[in-house]
């Protein structure tokens, strides 16, 4: 008797509209750039304040929120969701004003000098105690790059040794305070992650799904693979797409794209950032088709991520086709332009027409 057929594949998803719980827009021309692929993607995004000068206050980010919604395209629907960006000078009193007048919904932890336009961060966490007392009070999530800054530190090691020295010690002093471990990059802070949820969460990118730290060398340098924190070995790569495709509740989206000119990336000190949004569904739903989860896919770029904080999903849907499609291979800006993640591959997922 011949065995059963092996069930169709599924050639056509349709999910809610995702959301992309980190995202660098930048401001001025990149903005106007790099917007459009992040609103084809997706409906919500939280946006990085890691603007020159950051953004610190409340009359910064409503500005800066304006400035996106007015470089939207004619058509185009977006909704920006702002972040504050910590400093040793924050004062509790404007991030709980930030946060009551619904102008921000997070709070943005960088370890001074621990990746691009950090150098205002933070440089003690004891400084910001008072900080993460007053958000712990109100409610409103912490979001981390959480690697340490010690240049002796072995840049691998960065995000582990983050874990063992300030992040296990942060969430013991704040025990009601949510965190959101962004770009998580190691199989152990996953761990850490699902050891203290629901309060705590993290958002994995498509980059670090599909690339280790091998990728970065193989053949000759690659500039444009290069982010912080930086890919590593194949051993955790594999618990990030295992974490991903789950189904557990503290795992969602975040794509942490993240533009920059071509010759800031291919220069004799390149800077870090993958610019993965204009690819990152196509990316994301590969991973979830090659590891037999497509039917996990939407409470990963969907849902999750927006319970967290405390928001309704999108009304809204999108498709997506297995079908071959190229996006572009560069973004022009200005009289420069960014390379964009996998825009020299043929993709075999396509985002279907609306
Ligand atoms: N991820 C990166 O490598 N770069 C980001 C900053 C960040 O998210 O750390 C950027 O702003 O370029
Ligand atoms: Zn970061
Ligand atoms: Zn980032």
């Amino acid at each position: 008797m011949a065995a059963d057929p092996a069930p169709a594949a599924l050639d056509r998803l349709v999910i809610r509209k995702p959301d992309d719980w980190h995202i660098h827009l930048r401001d001025g021309a990149m903005l106007r750039a790099a917007l459009p692929y992040t609103a084809a993607q997706f409906a919500r995004g939280i946006i990085m304040p890691n603007l020159v000068p950051p953004v610190t206050t409340v009359e910064a980010a409503a500005g800066y929120r304006d400035r996106i919604l007015a470089a939207l395209p004619e058509g185009m629907r977006f909704t920006p969701l702002m972040t504050c960006y910590l400093t040793d000078a924050t004062s509790p009193d404007e991030i709980e004003r930030g946060f009551a007048e619904k102008v921000w919904i997070a709070a943005k932890l960088y370890p001074a000098g621990a990746t691009t336009n950090s150098h205002a961060g933070v440089t003690d966490l004891a400084t910001i105690a008072p900080v993460l007392e007053r958000m712990e009070r109100i409610g409103m999530p912490l979001l981390i790059h959480g690697e340490v800054t010690d240049p002796a530190v072995d840049i691998f090691d960065r995000e582990a040794v983050f874990m063992e020295t300030k992040l296990l010690p942060l969430l013991a002093r704040h025990q009601g305070l949510k965190v959101t471990v962004e770009h998580a990059t190691t199989a152990e802070i996953l761990d850490v992650v699902r050891a203290n949820a629901p309060r705590v969460a993290a958002t994995i990118t498509p980059h670090h799904l599909v690339i280790n730290r091998t990728h970065i060398f193989q053949g000759g340098l690659r500039p444009h693979l290069y982010c912080l924190p930086v890919a590593k070995r194949e051993r955790h790569r594999l618990a990030l797409r295992k974490a991903a495709t789950s189904g557990e509740e503290c795992f969602y989206l975040g794509t942490d794209t993240a533009p920059h000119p071509v010759g800031a990336k291919e220069s004799a000190c390149g800077c870090a950032g993958v610019f993965c949004g204009p690819t990152a569904l196509q990316t994301y739903v590969q991973v979830f088709d090659e590891e037999g989860a497509l039917d996990r896919f939407e409470g990963f770029a969907s849902l999750r991520g927006a319970r967290f904080h405390g928001l309704e999903p999108n009304a809204d849907t999108i498709t997506l086709e297995r079908r071959p499609g190229r996006v572009a291979t560069c973004v022009a800006v200005d009289d420069t332009e960014v390379v964009v993640f996998r825009g020299d591959e043929t993709l075999p997922w396509t985002i279907g027409r609306a």
